[in-house]
């Protein structure tokens, strides 16, 4: 199980400062949605080569042109790139087929995605590499969390890999890392705690704790 830190809200040195110091414990750095708004590829860029041993994705939620955009961020160093599983199934394999150009992998991201079973089977059938359980950052406000989701997808996905994000912290990390997602995916939780160090040291132990 890898941990990914998705970084979101922070400066490009602010993030960079506290990735290193989180290093350790971390698998996969995240550059999130609002990082890429706000720094675009050279975020990606940046940190691949600041972190080469560490594998990068760029959360770009991509909607549509799924070959040109997907190719953005793979052509700078991205090792993943997401993919809303809402959008057009032309799109997706737009990006399954970049992605597999560069030998990288392509993250569907299910937010919002009605009739998961149904998605799940279509997506596989297409060939995607990783489908992420996601509760936004609005849904979160709303009170919802991505546990259940997290046991339809374990129930119904057969060959992709999976991903959760929504939320999640070093307290609720052990009930999401007994479902055996293939990657954990925190943000806030570490990002945001008193002590980002401290969290995602208890993070990755409470992953191990569950391998
Ligand atoms: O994808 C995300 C969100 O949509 C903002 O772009 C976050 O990276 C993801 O939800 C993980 O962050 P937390 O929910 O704060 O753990």
């Amino acid at each position: 199980m890898k941990l990914q830190l998705a970084l979101d809200d922070l400066a490009l040195d602010d993030a960079l400062k506290l990735t290193e110091k989180v290093q350790d414990y971390i698998d996969i750095i995240e550059i999130g949605t609002p990082f890429v708004y706000q720094e675009g590829m050279r975020a990606v860029k940046t940190f691949k080569e600041r972190f080469p041993e560490k594998e990068i994705l760029a959360d770009m939620k991509i909607m549509d042109a799924g070959y040109y955009e997907s190719e953005e961020a793979l052509k700078v160093g991205a090792d993943y790139v997401t993919v809303l599983g809402v959008t057009d199934n032309l799109t997706i394999k737009g990006c399954i087929d970049a992605a597999e150009k560069y030998g990288k992998e392509i993250v569907v991201d299910m937010i919002c995605a009605p009739d998961l079973p149904r998605r799940i089977r279509e997506l596989e059938n297409l060939g995607a590499h990783s489908l992420a359980v996601h509760v936004g950052t609005d849904q979160q406000a709303a009170g919802r969390k991505p546990i259940d989701d997290l046991r339809v997808m374990a129930e119904h996905c057969k060959a992709a890999k999976i991903s959760v994000a929504g939320g999640i912290s070093a307290d609720t990390t052990p009930e999401y890392a007994a479902l055996k997602p293939e990657v954990l995916i925190v943000g806030s939780g570490i990002t945001h705690a008193k002590n980002p160090v401290k969290a995602a040291k208890e993070i990755k132990k409470s992953m191990e704790e569950c391998k």
